[in-house]
């Protein structure tokens, strides 16, 4: 396990109960304002000091109460990239990301420096000053920066939050190689669904500072029980799939979900494995196979779970291929269709319903089958 963290503290106004394990990639915690995120990431990085925890990574202990061990924040190797990068202003792009492995006391050049350079394309910056960059090119120097500094963990808070639309997209595919192409883990704290789903290798659902559930993306953006906490208008599920052609229309075609899903035109390669979110509310249900429809996209699913709100709709969990998706219907239509679990159905999803930044490069799954 890459990261393991265990939090117990009591605030006056709020008891912070938090118990996961996560693989390597990227966890992230998402919750709404005030659910407890930034006091998990202070007590990661030593800023709080919480009654009661173990905090572990790559097996070596930052914290454990139990033994009286509470490393120090300097002492923890973390690397940290906030919302605004942070960087100083009188020095070069290169001198910035150098000052960061000086900051942490290692000496002479680093190998991964021209790797980094390239992986985060600061090539034709390294000579710029952070006044001259837009906010998408300062937060890839900040966090060639913090890796640089050869951390054991990185923590992102919130690091997209003050981006504009078109930076958020620009950045978003460096942050996929980060998560595919170096070994240190992530914890990344946001708000925003779309990128937790493009980037997440893990979840952590957290409610009132609890814990609600924490497990692989896809599994935890498909289960209807954490609607309500991830959001009603935000709920989606993953589908992942392989590019397998480019059509002259302008469509891409993949293979997920057990059978065909078509795109509006995706930049990547045939072959490249994808992950799409499919928003629960443009999934429409059918029990026979649609005819003369425009939708393109028609999924032979079977009904998993029907969990019924508190309101007229309901939401029904489908498998779909190897993968869940999530439908939000009404609970008339439930009725309607005598949709139970065990049913075979037709899941509808319209092509220009699926927007760019709801599709994203996916590793594979390994990584999930390493989850406790
Ligand atoms: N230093 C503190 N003293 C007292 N209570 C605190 C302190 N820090 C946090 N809390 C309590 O913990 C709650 C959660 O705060 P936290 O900043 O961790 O939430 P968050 O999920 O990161 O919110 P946001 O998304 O708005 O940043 C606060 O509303 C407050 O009740």
């Amino acid at each position: 396990m890459s990261i393991s963290i265990n939090l117990h503290h009591q605030f006056p106004e709020l008891t912070l109960d938090v118990d996961f394990d996560a693989p390597a990639g990227v966890t992230a915690l998402f919750g709404a304002s005030g659910s407890g995120k930034t006091t998990v990431v202070n007590a990661v990085a030593g800023l709080l000091q919480p009654d009661r925890g173990r905090i572990s990574v790559a097996g070596t202990a930052l914290l454990d109460t139990s033994a009286g061990l509470r490393l120090p924040p300097h002492k923890r190797r973390i690397g940290y990239v906030f919302q605004e990068g942070r960087l100083f202003p009188h020095l070069s792009v290169q001198q910035n990301l150098r000052y960061g492995r000086w900051f942490a006391g290692l000496r002479g050049p680093s190998q991964a420096e021209d790797h980094l350079v390239e992986m985060l394309g600061l090539g034709a910056l390294l000579n710029r000053r952070p006044g001259d960059l837009s906010g998408g090119e300062k937060q890839r120097v900040a966090i060639g920066r913090a890796l640089l500094s050869e951390p054991r963990l990185l923590l992102m808070d919130e690091p997209l939050a003050a981006l504009d639309g078109p930076r958020k997209a620009e950045i978003l595919p460096y942050l996929e190689r980060l998560r595919d192409e170096t070994q240190v883990p992530i914890l990344y704290v946001s708000h925003a669904i779309s990128e937790i789903a493009r980037l997440a290798t893990t979840v952590a659902v957290m409610e009132r500072g609890q814990l609600r559930k924490a497990g692989p993306t896809g599994d935890i953006l498909a289960d209807p029980s954490l609607a309500h906490a991830i959001g009603l208008r935000d709920t989606g599920a993953l589908l992942t799939g392989r590019v397998v052609a480019h059509h002259m229309d302008g469509l891409s075609e993949l293979a997920a979900g057990g059978g065909k899903l078509f795109l509006p035109k995706v930049p990547n390669a045939l072959g490249e494995q994808l992950r799409v979110r499919i928003s629960a509310k443009d999934v429409m249900l059918s029990r026979d196979r649609p005819v003369g429809i425009s939708a393109l996209n028609i999924l032979d699913c079977e009904v998993s779970e029907i969990r019924p709100g508190r309101g007229p709709g309901a939401f029904v969990r489908l498998k779909a291929g190897a993968d869940h998706i999530l439908a939000r219907v009404t609970k008339r239509s439930v009725n309607a269709l005598g949709l139970a679990p065990g049913l075979s159905c037709y899941a509808v999803i319209k092509s220009v319903s699926v927007a760019r930044a709801d599709v994203g490069a996916d590793v594979g799954t390994e990584a999930s089958s390493d989850h406790a």
